[in-house]
């Protein structure tokens, strides 16, 4: 079974990588970017944002494909914003839902999203038991992950999107890109963030990424034995990655 794990970034890519044993191998891909194969998981850091992560998700899932070994899986990880209490610094959470928060209009009555507007769709729902699998192997906190062009950084933007969101833990910018290719491949996906930082007015000197990517590190130990099993059961092939409101 391969894997496509999709980050923004080579610190990201390289907590991901090092959870695997011995040197990833470097697997240059149409365009220019590379992968770093380590196993059966294949890590991209595709850039920040979730244009970047579609195309370069796009980009490994056609090449895969059209290599005769397509990917069973794409997982969109990183580090994240968690939304307090309920996701601490230091803390994974992995998506119920990974809903593209700003993806819509204002109009006088509060934000539209593009499923409201008619233009398409606002989330994706993976593979329910996928998603137990993996929040009991890695620890992992179950929640919605939202997907963001800009990171949060008021108290004000942060009170709005929990209140549209109740259900959220977590914010990141590239979870419903990484959802939007492998929903037109027909992959499965998931995503993972790690908490580096809270969703609220903006405080760098309190991010702490290094906890962040060792956090991530150790939920990809974890990954695969939750992975393997949920996936040969037939749940992630079946179902994960579904845009919502799909059959
Ligand atoms: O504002 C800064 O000084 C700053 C310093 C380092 C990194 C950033 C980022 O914006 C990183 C964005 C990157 O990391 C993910 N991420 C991490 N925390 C959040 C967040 O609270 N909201 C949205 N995205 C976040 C994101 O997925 C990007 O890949 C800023």
């Amino acid at each position: 079974m391969r894997v496509l794990v999709v980050t923004a970034v080579a610190a990201e890519r390289d907590a991901v990588t090092a959870a695997f044993p011995g040197v990833p191998e470097e697997v240059a891909l149409p365009g220019g970017a590379v992968l770093h194969r380590t196993g059966g998981y294949d890590v991209l850091a595709a850039g920040v944002g979730p244009a970047a992560a579609a195309a370069g998700t796009a980009t490994a899932l056609t090449a895969a494909a059209l290599a005769g070994g397509p990917y069973a899986l794409a997982v969109s990880a990183g580090i994240g914003g968690g939304v307090a209490p309920g996701a601490p610094l230091g803390a994974l959470v992995v998506a119920e839902r990974i809903v593209a928060a700003d993806l819509g209009a204002e109009a006088p009555g509060g934000f539209l999203t593009v499923t409201e507007l008619g233009f398409g769709r606002d989330a994706h729902r993976p593979d329910p038991g996928l998603v137990r699998a993996v929040a009991a192997a890695t620890g992992a906190l179950p929640g919605e992950v939202l997907t963001v062009s800009t990171v949060t950084g008021s108290a004000g933007r942060a009170a709005e999107l929990t209140r549209r969101h109740p259900r959220a833990l977590a914010e990141a910018m590239e979870g419903f890109g990484v959802a939007e290719a492998a929903a037109a491949h027909g992959t499965p996906v998931l995503e993972l963030r790690a908490v580096s930082n809270a969703v609220g007015p903006r405080d760098r000197a309190a991010w702490r990424i290094g906890d962040a990517l060792a956090a991530l590190t150790g939920a990809f130990r974890a990954l695969p034995a939750a992975v393997v099993p949920a996936a040969s059961a037939g749940s992630a092939a079946a179902s994960a990655g579904r845009p919502e409101g799909a059959p």
